[in-house]
């Protein structure tokens, strides 16, 4: 597959657009023009918008979240392993140009249709993009008895297919992929727009299988954000400027040598029966969460940073934090320790038809929105599978939530300046 160049565009006068220095403009004349032409700029001089793409780890991970995300999965349509690289290689160029707020190729500077870049980002800053790659089982799997791309010894064990969870309701048109991009960045327009010209870029190779945006609550005073159901959400993560906390929890170990410095993601849009859970009384929302809705504090303690206590008892002995509650199943003190980097984002797909199961059994329109859960961690056996198996089964929040998608990624390493995205794969013997 070839990438996205400009050599097509004989005739035109080409630039580049920047993004650290506005004033640079990178011109490649193959033809003199004699009319005057707008320059395309990119007023994105302050470096706080720029998040590097090149680097030992995949920006996106340790990356303090961004309000917007658009992620996106693959099916691919190639059988031939250097289609695979050629798509990986045009991703990496156009994953560090866009990063940096350029287009995804040179653009005319009339913006003209045929030139590789869609348009709509032009102007815009990076808005601390970030695009973290991921690959799914099936760009390992055996197609018709053939290991298509070469890779398929080099499965790492930890990229397990994940089991069945009591509840699961599986859409298929919203599961799997071969690979995966999140796409993150504190526009919507912009994170969209990257995953738009890598589809374009993989027209040849690969098809696009399922896709969710998704967005944070801005907070002015920076704290931990709200979902959907109203509580701060993101409070309990490893810290993601310890080095120590993610390599004990989020860099993937040493059992595949090609994933060192690289992590595994679970990602699940999981549904939430708003309506139903906006009939539920304050303290009934707060045993389900297992913290107080106005401060996020856990439930019995003052602050929002406080550890969970979950062996302090109410007057009657009853557990302050109800054993069936969201944060004492999540707790690592009831899951051997287990810890995830959760970086989920709340979603809004408009409205959906459903038959409700619950009083007074309306059938009506109700909001399609819920959480795109996306979590990163050293091997999803004893981070998500783990934590998820008693979770899916005793949460008293599965009466209002739906798990109805997801996949499980390799996210191989960040890349290095003149490498591609999981090169180190392909360089496996
Ligand atoms: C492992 C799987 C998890 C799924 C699936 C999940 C879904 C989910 N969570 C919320 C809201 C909150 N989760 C919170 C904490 C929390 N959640 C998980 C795991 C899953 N959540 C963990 C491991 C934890 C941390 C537990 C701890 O150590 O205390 C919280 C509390 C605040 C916080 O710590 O972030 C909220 C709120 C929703 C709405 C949801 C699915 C729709
Ligand atoms: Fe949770």
């Amino acid at each position: 597959m070839s990438h996205a160049d400009d050599s097509h565009q004989p005739g035109r006068r080409r630039f580049l657009a920047t993004a650290a220095t506005a004033a640079t403009v990178a011109a490649t004349a193959t033809a003199p023009v004699a009319s005057a032409h707008r320059v395309l700029s990119n007023p994105a001089a302050d470096d706080s918008d720029i998040v590097p793409f090149w680097g030992d780890y995949q920006a996106g991970i340790a990356t303090p979240q961004q309000g917007h995300v658009y992620f996106a999965a693959f099916d691919l349509t190639t059988d031939k392993r250097d289609d695979v690289i050629a798509m990986l290689r045009a991703w990496t160029d156009a994953s560090a140009r866009m990063t940096q707020g350029q287009p995804a190729a040179p653009l005319n500077d009339d913006l003209s249709t045929e030139a590789a870049d869609s348009g709509e980002a032009v102007g815009l800053s990076p808005h601390r993009l970030t695009l973290t790659f991921g690959f799914g089982p099936g760009f390992f799997a055996t197609k018709d008895g053939v290991d298509r791309f070469g890779v398929g010894k080099h499965r790492p064990q930890a990229l397990v297919d994940l089991p069945r969870f009591n509840g699961d309701q599986l859409v298929a048109e919203r599961t799997g992929g071969d690979v995966c991009v999140q796409a993150c960045a504190d526009d919507p327009q912009v994170a969209f727009h990257a995953v738009r010209q890598l589809t374009r870029l993989a027209y040849a190779s690969a098809k696009l299988r399922w896709a969710q945006p998704g967005f944070l609550a801005a907070q002015k005073d920076k704290g931990t954000p709200r979902n959907l159901m109203g509580f701060k959400d993101g409070t309990m993560n490893p810290p993601i400027n310890s080095p120590a906390m993610m390599n004990q929890y989020v860099w993937a170990g040493d059992e595949a040598d090609w994933m060192k410095q690289g992590s595994y993601l679970v990602a699940r849009p999981i549904r939430i029966a708003l309506e139903h859970w906006d009939r539920m009384k304050l303290g009934f929302q707060e045993q389900v969460m297992g913290r107080h809705k106005d401060t996020g504090a856990p439930l019995g303690s003052k602050n929002e940073k406080d550890g969970l206590n979950l062996d302090a008892n109410d007057a009657d002995g009853n557990p302050l934090i109800p054993d069936n509650s969201h944060v004492r199943l999540g707790a690592p003190a009831v899951n051997d320790g287990a810890q995830i980097l959760r970086r989920s984002y709340s979603y809004d797909n408009g409205l959906s038809f459903t038959a409700e199961r619950w009083p007074p059994w309306r059938q009506a329109m109700e909001f399609d929105a819920g959480l795109l859960f996306l979590c990163y961690q050293k091997d999803p056996r004893t981070g998500f599978i783990k934590i998820f198996e008693n979770m899916s089964k005793f949460d008293m929040m599965n009466q209002f939530v739906t798990h109805i998608g997801g996949g499980v990624f390799a996210c191989p390493p960040g890349v290095k300046q003149g490498g591609y995205i999981g090169q180190p794969l392909f360089e496996m013997a």
